[in-house]
C-alpha cells in the first residue's frame, strides 16, 4: 500500500517532532515542511533531507540564506494527503480555509479550539471518534496527560469528580519570550482550560482545572485529586497505570524525586531528543484514602502529543484500529507500552 503523504506546516516545538516521528513509521512519510523563516531550524531540516516549503514572499529571503526552497506553502498542501498543522496557536483558522479548498485532511494543535475541528483526539480514550474524519485536533500536552490516566479510572472504576492543580513550565527550553524567570504566575482565567478540554474527548467527565506557571523549562507537574465511584485500594490503582499505555511509574525510591531527574532519565534512554513521550506517575506519590485518589504526574510538554499525531493520522486515514496503531507507533519510538 502506497504510504500515506504528511506534510507539516509549521516547523517549531512540536512540527520538528512531528517530522522526525512520522519518518520513522513505515506507513507513511514526510513529503515537506514548512518555514517562513530561514533560521537555524530551516538549515538543519535542510541538512536532514526534508523538502522546505515557505510562504510567497519568504523565497528570496531563503536564497539569500542559501537555503533551497521545494516550493509554497500553497505546493506542500497539494503534494500532502494530511496536513499536521503545527503552526503557533490560533494560527489554524486560516490555514483550515486553505486545506478546506485543496480538499486536504489536517490535523491541528492544542493551541486551537475544538470548535475549529468539531473533534478532538486522544489515542487512549477516543480515538475512533477521528476515523476517516477530514480534521481532527490534537489536544494540549497537559490535557494529553490528563487524558491518558483519566480515561483508564473512568473505565475501571466510574470517576465522581475530578480537581486539578497544574504547575506549568513558564516556556519550552529553547524559547526566549515568555516568563516568569524568577516568580510563580498564576492562571487568573479560571477554571483553565485543561478541564474544559478533557470534556471535548470525554463529556461525561466531571473535572474543573487551574494552573500556575512556574520558572521551569522542562515539564509541567498535575497534582490530581478524583473521587472514583468505589473504594479499591492503591495497589489496585497502581497496577492501572503500570499497564496503561504511555504512563510509566517512576519512584522517588529510584531517585528519581522532581522533574529534572524525569528528564535525566529520558536522556538515558537515548530517545530523539531526549523525549519522554509517556506520562511519569510517581508510584510512592499514589494513595487512596476510601474513595478519593491522590497522584501526581509529570508531562514532557515538547513530547506526549507526539505519539497521539501519528496515531491521528492512522484514524483520520483508517489505516487501522486504535490498540494497533499505538503498539506500532510505540515500536518505531522506542517506548515499552
Ligand atoms: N510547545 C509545547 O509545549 C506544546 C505546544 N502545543 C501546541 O502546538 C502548536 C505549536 O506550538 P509550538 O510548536 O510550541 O510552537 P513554536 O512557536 O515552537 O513553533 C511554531 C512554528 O510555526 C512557524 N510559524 C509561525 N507562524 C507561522 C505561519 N503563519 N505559518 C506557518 N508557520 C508559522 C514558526 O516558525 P517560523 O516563523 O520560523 O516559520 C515555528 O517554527 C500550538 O498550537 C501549541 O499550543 C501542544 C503541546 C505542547
Ligand atoms: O499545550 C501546552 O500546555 P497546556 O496543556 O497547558 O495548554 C504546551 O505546553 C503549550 O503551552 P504554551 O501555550 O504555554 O506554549
Amino acid at each position: 500500500m502506497a504510504k500515506i503523504k504528511v506534510g507539516v506546516n509549521g516547523y517549531g516545538t512540536i512540527g520538528k517532532r512531528v517530522a522526525t516521528a512520522v519518518s520513522k513509521q513505515d506507513d507513511m512519510e514526510v513529503i515537506g515542511i514548512t518555514k517562513t523563516r530561514p533560521t537555524f531550524e530551516a538549515k538543519t531540516a535542510a541538512a536532514a533531507g526534508l523538502p522546505i516549503y515557505v510562504p510567497a514572499e519568504s523565497i528570496p529571503a531563503f536564497e539569500k540564506a542559501g537555503i533551497a526552497v521545494a516550493g509554497t506553502v500553497d505546493d506542500m498542501i497539494a503534494a500532502a494527503d494530511v496536513i499536521v498543522d503545527c503552526t503557533p496557536g490560533n494560527v489554524g483558522p486560516e490555514y483550515k480555509e486553505k486545506y478546506q479548498k485543496a480538499g486536504k485532511k489536517a490535523i491541528f494543535q492544542g493551541g486551537e479550539e475544538h470548535g475549529l475541528t468539531g473533534v478532538s483526539f486522544n489515542s487512549t480514550a477516543n480515538y475512533k471518534d477521528s476515523w476517516g474524519m477530514q480534521f481532527s485536533r490534537v489536544v494540549s500536552c497537559n490535557t494529553t496527560g490528563l487524558l491518558r490516566t483519566l480515561s483508564l479510572l473512568d473505565k475501571a472504576y466510574k470517576i465522581q469528580n475530578a480537581y486539578v492543580t497544574i504547575v506549568r513550565r513558564a516556556a519550552d527550553p529553547g524559547d526566549s519570550k515568555t516568563g516568569p524567570v524568577n516568580g510563580l504566575e498564576p492562571s487568573v482565567s479560571l477554571p483553565t482550560h485543561h478541564g474544559v478540554d478533557v470534556k471535548s474527548v470525554l463529556p461525561w467527565i466531571d473535572i474543573t482545572t487551574m494552573a500556575i506557571k512556574a520558572s521551569t523549562t522542562l515539564m509541567h507537574i498535575q497534582a490530581v485529586v478524583v473521587k472514583l465511584g468505589k473504594e479499591v485500594s492503591t495497589d489496585e490503582v497502581l497496577d492501572l497505570f503500570a499497564k496503561a499505555p504511555r504512563v510509566r511509574l517512576v519512584s522517588s525510591k529510584d531517585g528519581i524525586k522532581s522533574t529534572n531527574q524525569v528528564m535525566e532519565l529520558a536522556r538515558e534512554l537515548g530517545r530523539d531528543r531526549s523525549d519522554m513521550y509517556e506520562i511519569c506517575i510517581w508510584s510512592d506519590g499514589v494513595k487512596v484514602v476510601g474513595d478519593t485518589l491522590y497522584y501526581y504526574q509529570a508531562v514532557h510538554q515538547e513530547a506526549d502529543v507526539i505519539p497521539e499525531n501519528v496515531d491521528c493520522i492512522r484514524s483520520m486515514c483508517k489505516l487501522m484500529e486504535g490498540p494497533e496503531s499505538v503498539a506500532k507507533t510505540n515500536k518505531a519510538l522506542g517506548i515499552d507500552h
